[in-house]
């Protein structure tokens, strides 16, 4: 049982956790952003004939001469029966079988027609070219999409063109989110005196939906700590992956930590040496994961990138899940005081990042235009200007 770790010792014990990872069946159009469950085998060869890649003239290169007759036209679509006979030519266009005989398409701009014969330069035509032989882009049986890519707009054409209906992929785990604080109403309701709009829950369902997330449940609990372990209990019922915002410091409405603890959670670790997001609790049950983040704006933010996102990536298969971050340039100087890990919202401009004002971890100003987080590591108090920081992305 941890407490007051180190990021880095937080992000450990979380790549250490085991993640029951599932699969399934989806129709291609469905598929994309998800990852491969396992390997894609071609059904078949492709192209599954040989075809022509310009419209022009088919001959057989060894035929002598620079002239041919020519006897047929075959179109793209067609299935031509007939072999070239000796000497002569046939019309072609692009995608249509290669007959029998042919082994090279002369594109027609290289060819001077005159009635029914052609006429050439024959050393403007080498052997094979212009023709796309079968099997050239995949065989039969070959792996043409390895497990755990993510799917794209080009993997979702590349299935299409081999016939494929359904890919298998890793499934989403089911996500809740808990809402505590008897503060919190919901937008499109007037504020009365000490009320605050629930900001952290479309922030939160946002993310999620953009991490490819497809049950999210959302729940709200007042701060009376019978409740708090009801409503637990009864997410921990219904999700793989349970949120919790707000609830888990020290104040005497905290019922958070205590309402996990009755309910079998066990703790991975509390507490992390970083501002903002002190009171981070990660805990799990069975196959569970229970994330309880702190109640303040920026300190959800912060811990939902850092470290709810990377494993939410890896339960859906994601290998770079826990990459990391990119070194930028910093455009400004900065110092702090505190030891402690610091997550700052910035801004790229022209390939420098920029750290925004307004870091307190209730202003969620910065986060209306940042583009991410920097890392000041734990024991460094100052950085210089256009020296290398960590930069996370949304
Ligand atoms: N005596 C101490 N007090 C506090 C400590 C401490 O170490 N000792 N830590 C502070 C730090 S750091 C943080 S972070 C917060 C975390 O507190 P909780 O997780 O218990 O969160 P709450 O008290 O419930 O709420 C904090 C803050 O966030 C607002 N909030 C909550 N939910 C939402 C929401 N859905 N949308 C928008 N804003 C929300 C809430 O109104 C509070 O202002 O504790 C410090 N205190
Ligand atoms: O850990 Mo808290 O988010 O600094 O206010």
């Amino acid at each position: 049982m941890y407490e007051f770790v180190e990021v880095g010792k937080a992000k450990e014990l979380l790549k250490s956790l085991s993640i029951p990872r599932k699969s399934k069946k989806v129709n291609i159009q469905e598929s994309l952003g998800k990852f491969t469950s396992s390997p894609v085998v071609s059904p078949m060869a492709v192209p599954s004939f040989d075809n022509s890649g310009m419209d022009g003239y088919a001959i057989s290169w060894s035929d002598q001469g620079e002239s041919r007759k020519v006897v047929d036209v075959i179109q793209a679509g067609a299935s031509p029966d007939f072999e070239l006979p000796k000497g002569c030519a046939v019309r072609i266009f692009t995608g249509a079988p290669v007959p029998k005989g042919a082994d090279t398409v002369i594109q027609q701009e290289l060819v001077n027609r005159v009635g029914e014969v052609i006429f050439f330069e024959a050393e403007q035509v080498s052997l094979g070219m212009n023709v796309r032989k079968a099997g050239a882009q995949c065989q039969l049986g070959e792996i043409v999409i390895p497990s755990q890519t993510q799917i794209t707009p080009g993997t979702i054409g590349l299935l299409a063109s081999l016939g494929i209906l359904e890919v298998e992929v890793f499934e989403s785990p089911k996500v809740g989110i808990i809402l505590t604080g008897d503060e919190i109403i919901e937008i499109g309701n007037p504020l009365r005196p000490g009320q605050i709009y629930n900001a952290n829950g479309p922030s939160l369902q946002a993310f999620l939906e953009k991490l490819g997330i497809e049950e999210i449940k959302i729940f709200k609990v007042k701060d009376e700590a019978s409740e708090v372990t009801r409503v637990v209990r009864e997410a921990l019922n219904e999700v793989d992956v349970l949120l919790l915002t707000g609830g888990i410091s020290v104040g005497d409405y905290d019922f958070v930590k205590g309402s996990l603890e009755e309910n079998g959670v066990s703790q991975v670790f509390y507490k992390v040496k970083q501002r903002p997001g002190k009171p981070l609790f990660v805990g799990s049950m069975q196959e569970q994961l229970i994330f309880a983040l702190p109640g303040n704006p920026a300190s959800v933010l912060s811990c939902f990138i850092q470290y709810v996102k990377p494993i939410l990536q890896e339960w859906m298969g994601n290998p770079e899940a826990w990459s990391g971050p990119v070194y930028l340039p910093i455009s400004s100087d900065f110092t702090k005081k505190a030891p402690l890990t610091f997550f700052l919202k910035s801004k790229i401009n022209q390939g420098k990042v920029e750290i925004l004002p307004g870091q307190e971890s209730f202003n969620l100003l910065p986060f209306g235009i940042a583009d991410g987080l920097v890392e000041i590591p734990q024991d460094q108090e100052h950085v210089e200007e256009g020296s290398l920081v960590a930069f996370y992305s949304w």
